[in-house]
């Protein structure tokens, strides 16, 4: 096969608020689609590049105008769609990534208050291609109330900025999630992660086990 014929890897992202188990899911679905032979770049947002990784440091650390967090984010994307996520697709390569733009949807526009034309404008700015937008294929969302993600936060770490936020900006963020889920039904699929992890990982392993 020459690479010009390579299929073209699936994106999938993972969300949901902060301490609702995501990272945890992602690390085992990676080691789960290793195991059936599938190569895949495990990411995440922001971050993911040298450059995205100190945004990312900026972002969770420093303080800033709501306007400078919404153009770092997409700052983050845009080095990241074009150093890593664009390149490992036209590999064939899977692309896992712990966040992606239904983040800056939930915390930008539900979280913060931003208004969503300009995150359709940046949006589109950063994630436009001749095909279409660039959009996960699948996305996550670990959902839990907010007394759950709480409690496995407050188990003995140091809060970032987001994480610092007030209960009412979570129970904002956990409902632009929802909603961005009913927008999108096709893509989205809602995993209740307020379960034991096997019952979670098992589901996963249902969903994912006829992709190849
Ligand atoms: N289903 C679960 N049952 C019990 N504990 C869990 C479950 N899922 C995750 N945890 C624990 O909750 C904590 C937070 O999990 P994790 O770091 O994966 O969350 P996260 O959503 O990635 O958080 P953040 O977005 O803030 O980085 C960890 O200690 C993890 O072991
Ligand atoms: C991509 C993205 C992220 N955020 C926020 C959400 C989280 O609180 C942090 C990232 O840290 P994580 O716990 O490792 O996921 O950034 C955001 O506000 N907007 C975004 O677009």
């Amino acid at each position: 096969m020459t690479s010009a014929s390579v299929a073209r890897g699936r994106f999938i992202s993972v969300e949901g608020i902060d301490g609702a188990g995501k990272s945890t899911h992602l690390a085992w679905l990676a080691a789960w689609l290793l195991k059936k032979g599938i190569a895949l770049q495990q990411s995440r947002e922001p971050g993911g590049t040298s450059l995205g990784e100190k945004l990312r440091a900026l972002l969770l650390n420093e303080s800033m105008s709501l306007e400078t967090e919404a153009l770092l984010m997409f700052a983050s994307r845009a080095q990241h769609l074009t150093e890593v996520i664009e390149p490992a697709l036209a590999r064939g390569e899977w692309v896992l990534c712990d966040r992606f733009s239904d983040a800056t949807f939930a915390y930008q526009c539900g979280g913060r208050g931003l208004d969503q034309t300009k995150f359709a404008q940046l949006e589109t700015w950063v994630q436009a291609r001749e095909a279409g937008l660039i959009e996960p294929d699948l996305t996550l969302i670990f959902d839990v109330p907010l007394e759950v993600s709480q409690a496995r936060m407050a188990n003995g770490r140091v809060l970032d900025r987001f994480e610092r936020e007030q209960h009412d900006f979570h129970a904002r963020v956990r409902a632009a999630y929802l909603e961005r889920a009913q927008q999108n039904p096709q893509r989205i699929r809602v995993i209740d992660a307020n379960r034991p992890l096997e019952v979670i990982q098992a589901e996963l392993a249902e969903i994912f086990a006829d992709y190849e």
